[in-house]
């Protein structure tokens, strides 16, 4: 039997539903949505949540003339539904499949490619404005999330759109919940949950005002008391939209197909910037993820009827988990260590800290360059704060990093989790920069563990250590080797040997490192004996256990799950040319100048050629090549 769903390959062929029917072509798609997700894995509750509301989108406007930004846009699956992706839609986030986010080059629908949050009003403006440059008449809609509004450049987009009055519609999706419950003063204002205490400070303000007024002021404190009860009808969340610029209307029931094409079809007739505000539930539809929206944000193949994940035997612990446990044992033997995240608390494993520390955990939002900046503060004043955020999402903060933190010398910890490539999310997500972007800090240091035990003993070091530190570890697994309990400092700079030889020196950072002792192993077995060097530090390198290795090999191969510009190899490159060692032949392995795909980590890694076969057979290239183009050894001091 054919289905409402059958008959849409594009935005036209929804147009012919006639409304009444929209609301059961939500059920096909919630279905839909279901099934696949369960299998593929994907951001299933934000989706979930949206599909009234993007099937009234499409419906009220033409895509892709109009255009569509989904911010963060790991809810834009019934878009993607919609606009001629269903019959690959089970290929989204795989290896070589559709995306999970919006992609330009993937649809003509997709009018800007999101992954980090918050960028939707500026890019919104951006167009808006290029429609009135070019004289066009089209409607720019950004769809953005109460979570993602607390990202600044939400608001500084806000500002200029409210300054220039074009004709953009910002759509709020308020489902009260980022990945984990939202946080901050705004989002409270906006959903309305006005605190007693909030009225409790407001209320002695003004009392205390006044009263300082000379002869009237004991009538108007008398008025003033009338009003309070009255106070909080009077704050609507339209009012923070309309001192900004924007006409509000709302909140509507995200849920209502009439009320929402309605709302829309009216609100495409408005003259200037328009806030349309939507109240959502997140997982809409599914009972266990409305039960439990952050556990199905992102989530793997599950069993639809139980809600459970069917990804097999669990395995080790992850970094992230190991990450968390370690830093709440650290903190219990000092005061002084506080933790950050930026609306990930689950994701950074910072859950466990949060409750036993409830005092010295912050979530501050989506704000990253914010997070940086409230750890320096906090360290000027002489804590100890740890800034937990993905490798990716610091890219944001680069400038606290280095104005706020670098330059004064504070001791402001960086736990980069999703260090390297990530999986599933893709290009906007892998954690490949920062071993680029960090190690040309002054007075940063950097460091990559092995394995999860270093891990720990790097957090030891990062709290000791009187500056600026960083460590970056994988999302995942860790080997599930056994945990040393007792903490211990690793001496800034300096790596150690794992393996010796003669041939060549494979000098491996972070995730590289056991893959390179095993690719020594499969060497081994054709002769040629390869040192292995676990360099821990990227910054500063160890200068002496490297320059040896040089001089022993003449031969160096660099490891790294990083950008090749600038990183991990780069720096081995400049320090052996700085030594003046110019004659020793040197291989970099790494990711090259290209931005990686979405893929199973294991399949991405092979493809880069940094796991264990890979660095084995570019090892034996390289030295198979190296009576062809070897420079002379002589060279070497
Ligand atoms: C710069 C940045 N930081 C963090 C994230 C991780 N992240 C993705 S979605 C999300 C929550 C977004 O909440 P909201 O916008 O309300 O959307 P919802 O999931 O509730 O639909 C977060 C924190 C991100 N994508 N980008
Ligand atoms: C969309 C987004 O940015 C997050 O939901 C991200 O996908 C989480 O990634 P992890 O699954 O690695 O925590
Ligand atoms: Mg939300």
């Amino acid at each position: 039997m054919s289905t409402l769903l059958d008959t849409i390959t594009c935005p036209a062929d929804l147009k012919k539903i006639p409304r009444d029917q929209l609301p059961a072509l939500a059920e096909e798609i919630r279905a839909f949505l279901l099934e696949t997700v369960s299998r593929t894995g994907g951001h299933l509750a934000s989706n979930l949540g949206v599909v009234e509301l993007s099937i009234a989108l499409h419906y009220c406007f033409d895509s892709p003339t109009d255009r569509f930004v989904w911010d963060v846009g790991h809810q834009a699956y019934t878009h993607k539904i919609l606009t001629g992706r269903r019959d690959r839609f089970h290929t989204q986030r795989q290896y070589h499949g559709i995306s999970g986010f919006p992609k330009r080059s993937e649809s003509s629908h997709d009018a800007f490619d999101t992954g980090h949050s918050s960028t939707s009003i500026s890019a919104g403006l951006g167009m808006a404005m290029a429609r009135e440059l070019r004289g066009g008449s089209n409607k720019v809609v950004a769809v953005i999330g109460d979570g993602s509004m607390t990202g600044g450049i939400a608001f500084e987009a806000l500002n200029q759109a409210g300054h220039l009055k074009k004709n953009l519609i910002v759509v709020l999706n308020d489902n009260e919940m980022s990945i984990s419950p939202n946080v901050g003063a705004f989002s409270s204002f906006v959903s309305r949950k006005l605190t007693g205490s909030y009225f409790r400070e407001l209320k002695k303000e003004v009392q205390g005002l006044l009263q300082n007024i000379p002869a009237i002021g004991k009538d108007i404190l008398q008025f003033a008391r009338r009003a309070e009860n009255s106070l909080k009808g009077f704050l609507t969340p339209g009012m923070l939209f309309e001192a900004l610029g924007f006409d509000y209307i709302g909140p509507i029931q995200g849920h209502n197909l009439p009320q929402l094409l309605e709302v829309f079809e009216n609100a495409r007739g408005l003259d200037g910037p328009v806030v349309v505000h939507v109240m959502t539930t997140k997982g809409k539809g599914y009972a266990p993820a409305e039960t439990n929206p952050s556990a199905f944000h992102g989530v793997g193949p599950f069993d639809v009827a139980t809600g459970k994940t069917t990804g097999g035997k669990p395995g080790a612990a992850s970094y992230t988990g190991i990450f968390g446990d370690t830093l709440a044992q650290l903190a219990r033997e000092n005061e002084k260590i506080v933790a950050i995240t930026a609306a990930m608390p689950d994701g950074t494993g910072l859950t466990g800290f949060a409750k036993e520390f409830p005092e010295r955990f912050f979530d501050v939002g989506i704000a990253e360059q914010h997070a940086v900046t409230f750890a320096a503060g906090l360290a000027a004043e002489g804590f100890r704060p740890v800034t937990a955020i993905y490798s990716t999402f610091l890219q944001r903060a680069y400038d606290q990093v280095f104005h706020d933190v670098c330059l004064q010398n504070l001791p402001v910890v960086f736990a980069l989790d999703r260090g390297g490539v990530v999986g599933d999310d893709g290009p906007t997500h892998h954690g490949v920069f920062d071993l680029s972007y960090l190690r040309h800090l002054p007075g940063m240091t950097l460091m990559a563990p092995k394995d999860e035990n270093e891990l720990r003993h790097m957090l030891k070091t990062a709290v000791s250590h009187d500056g600026p530190i960083a460590l970056r570890y994988p999302r995942g697994a860790g080997y599930g080797i056994p945990l040393d309990q007792e903490l211990r400092e690793i001496p800034i700079g300096t790596g150690e040997t794992l393996a010796e030889g003669d041939d060549v020196a494979i000098i491996a950072i972070g995730i590289t490192v056991l893959p390179a002792l095993e690719a020594a192993r499969t060497l081994a077995e054709k002769g040629i004996r390869a040192m292995v060097i676990n360099a821990r530090f990227v910054k500063p390198l160890d200068r002496d256990l490297i320059l040896r290795a040089a001089r022993r090999t003449g031969c160096i191969i660099t490891a790294e799950e990083n950008a090749l510009q600038g990183g991990f190899g780069s720096a081995v490159l400049e320090l052996l040319a700085d030594e003046g060692m110019t004659g020793v032949r040197v291989k970099r392995l790494g990711i090259p100048d290209r931005f990686v795909e979405q893929g199973p980590q294991p399949q991405l890694r092979a493809d880069l050629g940094i796991d264990a076969a890979g660095i084995a057979a570019a090892t034996e290239a390289f030295l198979a090549a190296k009576g062809a183009s070897a420079p002379a050894l002589s060279m070497v001091k």
